[in-house]
């Protein structure tokens, strides 16, 4: 499908609900003809943005269908062009013998893949992130990526994206009106304010940054690593939380030797759950490897859930071997689950030890406390991180903000080591040109082709 050409603005045509059989199957039609084809076709002149239902008919007067037609008026439609939508039995064949007759008939054309929503864009009815976010909410396959998307197609996104924008412009700015291009000495109060204002934009960029790391969710979730001595009930909680028996449970210490993935939901959340072997000095080769791979996983995990028996006095301190993660790490990085609570009949709980790590007390034979868990991971996962604000699922957002910081930093970089503030200058240009691809005001016909190419028929 190489010559796509978007350009040609003709009368276009699409199923718009899902092939196959379904109580009511929608056609949509969008281009100039529109008008013209609903009059023929409906045997009537109907009022815009109204329900009319009226049979369909071809020029020889069969009946093709009988339902639902609405007619928008150009401006105001989807598109921003004349709509005509056909609201049909959801027969894939009468659907198809309709859309082929209006092709054969009105010379329109099939839709090419996100060819309406590429018309919406072209005609300012949306921008590129709302464009983007549709086909993602289309594409969702979580509660998760689902609130997200709404929330960009929302214009949230759109929002944050516009301040980074206008800091950037702000910096360039402030560089052309305070500082003496004519002069070779840079001014130090001002080149300190410019590098004060560079450090807050790259910290900005850089928090979403982290979170659209959580992008990677569609794929894999967010990963949640269990660690924990041997025998503290690693592969039991494991267990528990994907509610499955994949992973080897005995009371012989070390018996999980190898890393045991698994990819569930919680309350709408995609996550990644790895069960780690078990953590200590050993001798066996096996289990070396384990060990090695259990400290990649650490690196690269989003979440980690510290598996304590309860039970094992504390003068053994469990936290100070595991690489002294636990004083390093982010508060919010870490849950201490201590386990086994039903040996001494305790209660199920969550608190936050003295240095404010949080604690679950609980019992992974008995599933008791696994709600206290399951609502306090959503806690951590969802919410802290106000991932309901700005969430980046986009992949190809997360590159350009990512070269966008890079610039950024550069630009600081220069700043910060005394080079001609021209030179920092061209650097933050770039930075402005990067982010402007973001919502299209800055992006080649190719790449929009490209982009919108992406989506589903009929969109
Ligand atoms: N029947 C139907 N339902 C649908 C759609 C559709 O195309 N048809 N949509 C397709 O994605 C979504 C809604 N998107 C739409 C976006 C704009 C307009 C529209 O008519 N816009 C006009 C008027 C706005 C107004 O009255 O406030 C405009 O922008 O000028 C309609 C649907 C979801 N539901
Ligand atoms: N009473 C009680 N026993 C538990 C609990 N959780 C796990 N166990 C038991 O503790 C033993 C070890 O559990 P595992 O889940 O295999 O422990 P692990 O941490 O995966 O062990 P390694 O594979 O050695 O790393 C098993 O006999 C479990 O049944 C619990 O909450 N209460
Ligand atoms: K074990």
């Amino acid at each position: 499908m190489k010559n796509i050409n978007y350009n040609n603005l003709d009368t276009i045509i699409a199923q718009v609900t899902p092939y196959g059989r379904g109580g009511v199957g929608i056609i949509r039609i969008s281009g100039n003809k529109v008008k013209y084809i609903s009059n023929k076709i409906l045997n009537k002149i109907i009022e815009p943005r109204i329900a009319n239902y009226l049979f369909f008919k071809d020029d020889k007067n069969n009946i093709l269908d009988k339902g639902i037609a609405i007619l928008f008026n150009k401006p105001n439609s989807f598109t921003g062009e004349d709509i005509l939508e056909l609201h049909c039995h959801g027969n894939q064949i009468s659907l198809i013998l309709l859309m082929k007759y209006i092709n054969n008939k009105f010379h329109t054309r099939f839709a090419k893949p996100g060819e309406f929503s590429y018309r919406a864009f072209l005609n300012k009815k949306i921008n590129l992130i709302q464009a983007e976010s549709i086909m993602e909410l289309i594409n969702s396959n979580s509660e998760y990526e689902v609130k997200s998307s709404i929330n960009s197609l929302n214009g949230n996104l759109f929002l944050y994206i516009k301040n980074i924008f206008k800091k950037i412009i702000n910096i360039r700015t402030y560089i052309e009106t305070n500082i003496d291009f004519s002069e070779d000495e840079i001014d130090h109060i001002s080149t300190s304010e410019i590098s004060n204002k560079l450090k807050k934009i790259i910290s900005i960029i850089k928090n979403v940054c982290y979170e659209s790391n959580l992008g990677k969710i569609s794929q894999y979730g967010i990963k949640i690593v269990i660690l924990g001595k041997p025998n503290s009930g690693k592969s039991t909680i494991f267990n528990l939380i994907t509610k499955k028996k994949s992973s080897i449970v005995t009371n012989i210490p070390g018996t999980t030797r190898d890393i045991i993935k698994e990819n569930i939901y919680i309350n709408g959340i995609p996550i990644q759950i790895i069960d780690t072997a078990g953590l200590r000095k050993s001798y066996n080769i096996i289990e070396k490897i384990g060990i090695e791979r259990t400290k990649k996983e650490i690196k690269e995990a989003d979440h980690l859930l510290l598996i304590i028996d309860s039970n094992i006095s504390k003068k053994y301190d469990i936290k100070k071997t595991f690489f002294n993660i636990y004083n390093k790490i982010n508060k919010n990085k870490i849950t201490i689950i201590k386990n086994k609570i039903d040996i001494k009949k305790k209660k199920p709980k969550i608190k936050k030890d003295k240095k404010g790590y949080n604690i679950i007390k609980m019992s992974a034979l008995t599933g008791n406390g696994i709600d206290i868990l399951f609502k306090h991971l959503e806690k951590i996962l969802y919410f802290n991180k106000d991932l309901s604000k700005i969430l980046i699922n986009n992949k190809r957002h997360i590159k350009i903000l990512k070269k966008t910081l890079k610039y950024l930093k550069q630009s600081k970089f220069l700043l910060d080591a005394g080079f001609y503030i021209d030179i920092v200058a061209d650097k933050l240009n770039l930075a402005q040109n990067e982010i402007n691809k973001i919502n299209g005001n800055f992006t080649t016909q190719d790449l929009l082709k490209n982009i919108f190419s992406k989506f589903c028929i009929g969109k």
